[in-house]
């Protein structure tokens, strides 16, 4: 499974660079502002319908979209629902009126020369996210609704760019964190907590590969005890990785200026992951001046207290709350973290009622089952398969209700542990609605009697071809059974029982 605190190559030696700095008894501030993708049919203000990053070019355009004269816009309500689902678990305030500003800039990609966005009346303020590894919350400044731009593809070679607007005018929701990051792996855990919370409460599939999730992080550096210093504001980070990478760039590039007596001057920044580097787009000086406005085809958005309720009732279990849910069934840490991970790898569906699907279908077969028990199987079995196979918990064809019945032949000794996971493995590479039972019984995997004389057999065998063994356990070496038994196993194709024919061992060899 990935860990967010796994780190390799450039990003161990930039860590260490972290580490020095720290050393040199400089403070880490940063503040993360996240752009996440409403998962909605609709986008925000158009009824064109919102597509992916892989479809093709200028297929899903709106004349609004187009920013056609005399369109106008009309918001998306399901838009909404999703970012007041979002501002709850965030824990966020929900403003009763908010409204919409136009943003002036002029780009290829923002056909209307401007972006609807809530920049004087934010949709949601001060809210926070509990960061459970480093123990903190970090503030949440404002939640905004806005739109996405087209996209633009530079030609290189032909020398012109050509444009896509299929992401024109789907629905942002602007995350802006206050500045509680301390450093990089707090911001990794900041992001990985956030994608969390979105996927669960659906209303963003969280991916950072594919831009329906991206970064903007701001970085200063002060002395402990003293004011913030001149923060740098670098955009558009596309995964947890270059986050970090930039925010450790970041920190030495501002540790090395003030050390020599310079100063930091607060600039828009882009990163290279080539160059593990940042390097300036403009500075405050050069900042666009947006002429913000409001938008005037636009009333202001009212919220009342039993449109929040009915939203607040919908809400899916928060990722908090499945953890304690499932600490609280004997699941450990480790398990938990597996199942809710495996869920960044999985596509989420347009029925709202996401959440966790791995964690779902661990309830439906632990249900009646030992929750320990079903939850090793679901993380160190299914989910490794699943994985190997390119299968998510969407497109898993092992039913929970036999991956119950595969289970229950393990526990009740009808299977052993390995003939277990070589039926699971069959089982995913050939789906078929036979039961798990008929199966095992086709491979001639169910397990042999303790009592049978076959396996008697095979450990007299195994005795009479492993002298040296045999010696060796006499003479103490008890370890050595482990030999005569994994010839056994490997005789039985899996089928005995390895605690029973290790007995059968200690029995005959004790004569
Ligand atoms: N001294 C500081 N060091 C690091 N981060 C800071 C500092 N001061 C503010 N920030 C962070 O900078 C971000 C500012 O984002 P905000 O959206 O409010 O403004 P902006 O970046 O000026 O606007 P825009 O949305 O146009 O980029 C917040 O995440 C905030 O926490
Ligand atoms: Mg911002
Ligand atoms: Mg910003």
């Amino acid at each position: 499974m990935r860990s967010p605190f796994c780190l390799h190559g450039p990003v161990r030696h930039l860590h260490s660079a972290y580490d020095d700095v720290r050393r040199r008894g400089w403070e880490l501030v940063v503040g993360i502002e996240v752009h996440a993708q409403i998962k909605s049919r609709a986008k925000l203000f158009s009824n064109s319908w919102t597509s992916t990053y892989d479809e093709l070019a200028n297929t899903h355009v709106d004349a609004f979209d187009a920013a056609f004269p005399g369109s106008l816009p009309r918001l998306n309500s399901s838009c909404v629902d999703l970012a007041i689902r979002t501002a709850l678990g965030l824990n966020a305030r929900i403003r009763r009126r908010s409204a919409f500003d136009r943003k002036h800039y002029f780009y290829s990609d923002l056909t209307s020369g401007y972006q609807i966005t809530q920049n004087y009346a934010p949709l949601a303020t001060s809210g926070y996210v509990h960061l459970k590894k480093s123990n903190i919350d970090v503030r949440i400044k404002q939640i905004q609704l806005e739109q996405d731009t087209a996209k633009t593809t530079l030609e290189q070679r032909a020398g012109y760019s050509v444009i896509d607007l299929n992401r024109a005018g789907t629905g942002l929701m602007e995350i802006v964190s206050e500045p509680d990051i301390r450093s990089p792996e707090q911001a990794a855990e900041y992001i990985r907590t956030l994608q969390e919370l979105l996927r669960a409460v659906g209303s963003c599939d969280g991916h950072m590969e594919q831009g329906s999730l991206r970064c903007d992080v701001n970085v200063s550096v002060n002395r402990p005890g003293e004011s913030l210093g001149t923060r740098c504001e670098i955009k558009n980070l596309n995964s947890v990785k270059s986050a970090m990478l930039a925010i450790t760039s970041e920190t030495q590039r501002h540790v090395e200026l003030l050390e020599r007596g310079q100063h930091v001057f607060q600039e828009t920044r882009g990163f290279s992951e080539a160059k593990a580097q940042t390097y300036s787009l403009r500075s405050k000086e050069d900042a666009p001046d947006y002429m913000y406005m409001p938008d005037p085809n636009l009333p202001p958005l009212l919220i009342d207290d039993a449109y929040v309720q009915r939203i607040l009732e919908q809400l899916p279990e928060l990722p908090e709350q499945t953890r304690t849910r499932l600490r609280l069934r004997g699941l450990n840490d480790v398990d938990i973290d597996i199942m809710m991970s495996m869920d960044s790898i999985m596509e989420i569906g347009f029925d709202g009622k996401t959440g966790s699907k791995i964690v779902s279908y661990f309830d439906r077969v632990s249900q009646y089952r030992d929750p320990t028990v079903v939850a090793k199987w679901i993380t160190q079995r299914l989910c490794k398969e699943l994985v190997a196979r390119g299968l998510t918990a969407t497109n898993n064809p092992v039913t929970a209700e036999r991956m119950g019945e595969l289970i229950d032949m393990v526990q009740d000794g009808k299977i052993t542990h390995g003939s277990g996971r070589r039926l699971l493995k069959y089982m995913l590479d050939s789906p078929s609605a036979k039961p798990p039972s008929l199966i095992a019984t086709e491979l001639s995997l169910i397990a042999l009697p303790i009592d049978d004389e076959a396996l008697e057999e095979m450990c007299a065998e195994a005795i009479a071809r492993m002298p040296e063994e045999v010696q060796s356990y006499k003479r103490g070496r008890v370890k050595v059974v482990d030999r005569l038994v994994g010839h056994v196993m490997k005789n039985s194709r899996g089928t005995a029982n390895a605690r029973a024919v290790a007995e059968r061992f200690a029995a005959m060899l004790s004569k």
